[in-house]
């Protein structure tokens, strides 16, 4: 395991209400023992009941916020969340294929394929999709959810864990890339989440699966978020991956299962980063 503290990045969009995108990330990070920093891509107008306005600065702005991070830190770890735009995605390519071009260190790079937030708003433009498969082979992990994972396996919505898997297969394949296939939209009592393997010389690691009992609550809002910054923060620390899925989901469902102490908004609220 690193010694120390390690320095995670978040690139994201805003939540001003404090449940998702670069602020869930940014207390996930601590939750988990790293040091939290963030490069803004877009600046979202929204609270637990749904998105009013994005504003996305100019794309040479997010350049400049990238470039001061990594001309003076070392990244051990990233994420990456909302992307929203072509020329976003074009951008933190160009930065991380330009930074990492060299003999530098790679840091982990964990992508959450932001696409719709619960409220059913879009946060990923239509056009941006192929975009972000195109974005994707950059990923060690990426971390979708059921309707996400099936539009990157081009298919429709698994409705079983064995569909679900078969399409984790796919995209993991697609994208030499470990898919965290979350389970929070399956239609089932128990919660499951998978760690599925790009296949290597035709050989496939086994998948790993770590279920809980389903919480009921309406405060889901940003635990997408906080899963994938949890595994950056985890992984830079050196977990193995079984480690750091059962660190995380253990985590997640203390986070779920207190969320209740906080009152925050009247729609999805939060989790509690810090249920201990
Ligand atoms: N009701 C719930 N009870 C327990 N765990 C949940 C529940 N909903 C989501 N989770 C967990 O929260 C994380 C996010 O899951 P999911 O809802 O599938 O993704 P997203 O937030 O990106 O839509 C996963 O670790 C999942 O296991
Ligand atoms: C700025 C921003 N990024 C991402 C999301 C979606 O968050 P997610 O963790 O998928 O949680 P849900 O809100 O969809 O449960 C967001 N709302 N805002």
């Amino acid at each position: 395991m690193r010694m120390g503290i390690p320095n995670i990045l978040s690139i994201a969009g805003t939540d001003p209400t404090g449940g998702a995108g670069i602020q869930a990330d940014l207390k996930s990070f601590a939750a988990h023992g790293g040091y939290g920093m963030c490069a803004v891509t877009a600046l979202v107008a929204q609270n637990t009941q749904g998105v009013r306005e994005i504003h996305a600065p100019p794309t040479s702005f997010l350049r400049a916020q990238l470039d001061s991070v990594s001309d003076d830190v070392t990244i051990h770890g990233a994420k990456t969340g909302m992307l929203g735009t072509v020329e976003i995605i074009e951008t933190v390519a160009a930065w991380w294929d330009e930074t990492y071009s060299d003999n530098r260190p790679r840091p982990a790079l964990v992508v959450d394929p932001v696409m719709v937030a619960t409220s059913g708003d879009r946060l990923l433009d239509e056009e941006a999709e192929e975009s972000l498969k195109e974005f994707l082979h950059r990923a060690d992990l990426i971390t979708p959810n059921v309707p996400e994972l099936a539009i990157l396996a081009g298919e429709a919505l698994a409705s079983s864990a064995e569909e679900l898997l078969a399409q984790a297969e796919k995209v993991a394949d697609a994208h030499q890339a470990v898919i965290l296939a979350k389970g929070g939209h399956m239609n089932s009592d128990e919660v499951t989440d998978t760690l599925v393997f790009p296949a290597e010389s035709g050989t496939r690691p086994e998948a790993y699966s770590r279920s809980s009992q389903r919480i009921e609550t309406r405060n889901t809002h940003g635990t997408g978020c906080s899963v994938s910054a949890a595994f950056a923060t985890l992984r830079a620390q050196g977990a193995s991956w079984q480690e750091a899925l059962a660190t995380t989901k253990d985590w997640m469902q203390r986070a779920l299962a207190t969320s209740d102490q906080l009152d925050v908004g009247q729609g999805n609220g939060p989790i509690n980063h810090f249920p201990d």
